[in-house]
């Protein structure tokens, strides 16, 4: 129970000090409510899942590095910069594959109803 505590409060901190995070809210939310109204077969919730899971694994990990490198090296440093700059683009990379999951899951729907 307390590891839970421990995690969830780490996620909180996410939420309070990453604006990235309430981006990825909007796109999560959105994405489970094009699933429910497009009726998405359970195959496809699959692939939704993991890619919005991988967005937010790679949102906290990002968010976890950003932090250590804050403490290890608090002054400008062209280390901490391209070590900063690669963890920004492991989420970036996530968002994208995201992106396209979403648009290979719910093109088929779209195209049916319309
Ligand atoms: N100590 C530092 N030395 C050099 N560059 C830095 C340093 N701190 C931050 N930067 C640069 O600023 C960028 C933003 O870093 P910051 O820690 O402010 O993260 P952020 O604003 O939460 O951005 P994001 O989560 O989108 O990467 C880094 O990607 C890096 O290019």
């Amino acid at each position: 129970m307390k590891s839970f505590s421990y995690a969830f409060e780490g996620l909180a901190f996410m939420m309070r000090t990453q604006h990235n995070a309430w981006i990825h809210a909007g796109a999560t939310l959105a994405a489970i409510a094009a699933g429910a109204v497009l009726q998405a077969r359970a195959e496809d919730w699959r692939w939704l899942v993991a890619a919005m899971s991988f967005v937010w694994v790679a949102e906290a990990v990002n968010t976890a590095f950003e932090h250590v490198c804050n403490v290890v090296s608090p002054q400008y440093s062209l280390e901490v910069k391209a070590a900063k700059d690669v963890a920004a683009g492991a989420v970036l990379l996530a968002s994208m594959g995201a992106a396209a999951i979403g648009l290979l899951v719910f093109t088929p729907y779209l195209a049916a109803h319309f």
